[in-house]
Formats: structure tokens, C-alpha cells, sequence
């Protein structure tokens, strides 16, 4: 039926394109659209349904659906003039044992989807694993700036980042945070000491190109000696039962909780989550995938962004990425409109 091909874009091109700017324009024009009420034809505004799964209970295995649509955005670090309209189904699976095959494979492997919005025709299919640590990365680099670095002066200075888990997720984080915000320590921990170890030497080859290139890195054996001095804390392990307390970290941190697919609230004790102000990538998400949660969520952060929720200013916070097709969507269309791009000029 289709005339052409979709254009594939594999997992290194994706690498090469995309760049921290980029995607952090893109995750901010994703939270904001998400949660906007669309008042003229010209407003950007985004939809998503809550995700299905499927659960495959003996492999320890879920598959994700994910579909989104945002429209009239615009991405001035990728293509000043243009208005984007994009239509993008994600597919991810995370199998938890994948990391102890005889040749291991990623946890979360994604592929993305992206359709043209005036036929419906499928153009591209993005290989998504890139696509899906860079958008995480991204929406926390966005909920820290507003729920953290816009809370007060005091966020204004250097601060301390704490990591727990050193996977995928943890080092991309690690990365992106440092590269938009002044960060002059960094903390990791990790299940097994010699991948924290691992990532330590990355982030120092890389501190070059971070926003306080003087960034000291540190290793620690236990969670508590991790985040004790941490502003900013990211939680991104696969742990089913919690590892941060509210008796190890600082008053007024800020927490990135990312990790623990199926019940995405396991890794924070829920005494920490009830003294802290929750914040949620969208309510469709957190309505749906935080339901056994007993805690409040004072807002979207999209909420935040445009001010029609106010944030109050001496307080502990929790983003709680969810993951949203939205910013799956933006991500996917930074890789191909730089991918084209460089395609014509050659
Ligand atoms: N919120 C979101 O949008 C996304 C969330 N995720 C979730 O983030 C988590 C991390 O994903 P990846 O970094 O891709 O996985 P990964 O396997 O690369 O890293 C996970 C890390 O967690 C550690 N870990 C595993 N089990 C643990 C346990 N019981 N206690 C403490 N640490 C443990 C491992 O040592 C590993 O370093 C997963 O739960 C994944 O489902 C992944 C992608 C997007
Ligand atoms: O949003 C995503 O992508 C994912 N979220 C939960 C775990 C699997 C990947």
C-alpha cells in the first residue's frame, strides 16, 4: 500500500543526532502540550491514551503500547521556522532477565513508529532505545529546572547529584543533567559496585563537555552515604521494594523517580512520597499507573510550566516520569528531521 519504504534510522544515527538542547526543547514543548486545553486551531496541544501491556509473567516480561499525537509545536534548535505536527506509536518491551543471557541484551528494547499526519501513512520506523533513555533523560531535566532550580535562590549555585542505579538510564541522566544544569558532584550507586565504577570513568572522560567541567565524581557501596549530601537525586534500578527513606535524604531535594516498570513507585518509601510534593509527567499516566500509590499528586509539571498551578517554595519534590508517547513522539522527530536534513545535503 505505502509507496515508498519507511526511512529506517538505526540506533547509532540516532546517537549522532541528537543533542541535549534539542531534546530538552522538545521534552518542554512535550509536558507543556500534554496538559494545555487547546484554545485556537495554531495552539501546540498533544494527546495520549493511558498505554496498555501485556505481561509475560514467565519470561518477566511486559510489553508497552504507546501511542501519541502532538501538534503545531516548534523546535527552534532543530529547524527555526518549522511548525511540527507528529504522529508516533511507540512499542518497548522490558524483560528484567535480559541482562543475564549468555549474550546480554538491553532491559527495555523500543522501537518507534512515526506516521504521516495528512495520509496516516507510515514514513519512518526509528530504532527506540536511544530515543527512550534521551526522552527520560529529557522530562527530568525538565522537571528539575521547574520543580527544582526555579524553586528558590538558593538553587542558583553548584549542586550535588545522587544516582542510584548505574544501567542505561542512570548514565544518561548522569550525563544529561550535567551538561544543562551546574553540577559539581556527582554520587553513584549501584547493585554491583563495578558498573557504578564503570560509569564513574565515563562521566570523567566526559565532564569536558558538562556545565561545571571541574565535576568531582564518587563511588559508594550503600544508598545512604549516596544521596545524604544530594540536591538533585535520580532513582532508576529495577528494585520491587524501596531503597530510598526519608530519613537519608536532604530537605529540600529535589527526586527524579524513574526506575521499576511495573509498579513504578517501589523504589521510594511511601512515608518519603507523603512528605514530599508529588509531580507527575501527565495525569493520564499517573492516574492510571500510580493508582496504588497513597499519596497525593499536586500536578502535572506541564502545570507548573505554564503556571496555571503554583509551586509552593521550601518543599521536598518527586517527578515521577512515567514515560509518555508524547515526548517518545518529539524525540523520534528531532532523529528524523536532522536524519532527512543531512540525507539531502549530501
Ligand atoms: N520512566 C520511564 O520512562 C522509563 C523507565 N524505565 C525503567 O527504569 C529502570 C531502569 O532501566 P534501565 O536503566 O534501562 O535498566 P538497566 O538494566 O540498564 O539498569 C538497571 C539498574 O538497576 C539495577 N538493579 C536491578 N535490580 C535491582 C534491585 N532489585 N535493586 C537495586 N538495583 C537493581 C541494576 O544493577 C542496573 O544497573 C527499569 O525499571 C525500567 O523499566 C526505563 C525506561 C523508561
Ligand atoms: O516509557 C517507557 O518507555 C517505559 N516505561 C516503563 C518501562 C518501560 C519503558
Amino acid at each position: 500500500m505505502c509507496e515508498n519504504r519507511p526511512t529506517f534510522i538505526t540506533e547509532a544515527q540516532v546517537e549522532e543526532l541528537l543533542t541535549w538542547p534539542a531534546v530538552y526543547e522538545a521534552s518542554e514543548q512535550a509536558l507543556q502540550s500534554i496538559c494545555e486545553k487547546r484554545t485556537s486551531d495554531s495552539q501546540p496541544s498533544a494527546k495520549q491514551p493511558p498505554r496498555p501491556f501485556v505481561e509475560l509473567e514467565r519470561r518477566n516480561g511486559l510489553a508497552f503500547s504507546m501511542l501519541g499525537y502532538i501538534e503545531n509545536y516548534r523546535m527552534q534548535s532543530v529547524d527555526q521556522g518549522k511548525v511540527f505536527d507528529t504522529l508516533a506509536h511507540k512499542i518497548v518491551t522490558a524483560f528484567t532477565k535480559n541482562g543475564q543471557l549468555a549474550k546480554p541484551l538491553p532491559v527495555i528494547i523500543a522501537t518507534v513508529f512515526l506516521f504521516d499526519t495528512m495520509t496516516g501513512q507510515l514514513k519512518t520506523i526509528v530504532e527506540g532505545n536511544g530515543v527512550t533513555a534521551w526522552r527520560t533523560a529529557g522530562s527530568c531535566m525538565v522537571g528539575t529546572k521547574y520543580l527544582y532550580f526555579d524553586r528558590n535562590e538558593k538553587c542558583k549555585s553548584d549542586k550535588v547529584l545522587g544516582i542510584l542505579g548505574c544501567g542505561v538510564q542512570g548514565r544518561i541522566h548522569a550525563i544529561g543533567i550535567s551538561t544543562m544544569f551546574p553540577i559539581s558532584e556527582i554520587h553513584l550507586w549501584n547493585r554491583s559496585v563495578a558498573k557504578a565504577a564503570e560509569l564513574k570513568k565515563e562521566l570523567e572522560s566526559l565532564a569536558g563537555t558538562f556545565k561545571s567541567k571541574h565535576v568531582k565524581i564518587f563511588i559508594h557501596e550503600n544508598v545512604r552515604d549516596c544521596v545524604k549530601t544530594a540536591d538533585i537525586i535520580v532513582t532508576a534500578t529495577q528494585s520491587t521494594s524501596p531503597i530510598l527513606f526519608e530519613d537519608m535524604v536532604k530537605e529540600n531535594v529535589h527526586i527524579n523517580a524513574v526506575g521499576a516498570s511495573k509498579d513504578h513507585h517501589s523504589e521510594i518509601d511511601l512515608k518519603l512520597y507523603r512528605n514530599s510534593k508529588l509531580y507527575v509527567d501527565s495525569w493520564t499516566g499517573g492516574k492510571t499507573e500510580l493508582k496504588s500509590l497513597d499519596c497525593p499528586i499536586e500536578a502535572e509539571v506541564g502545570e507548573i510550566i505554564t503556571k496555571s498551578k503554583a509551586l509552593t517554595q521550601n518543599q521536598r519534590t518527586i517527578f515521577h516520569s512515567l514515560g509518555m508517547a508524547v515526548t517518545d513522539a518529539v524525540v523520534a522527530q528531532i532523529a528524523e528531521t536532522l536524519y532527512l536534513k543531512k540525507k539531502s545535503t549530501f
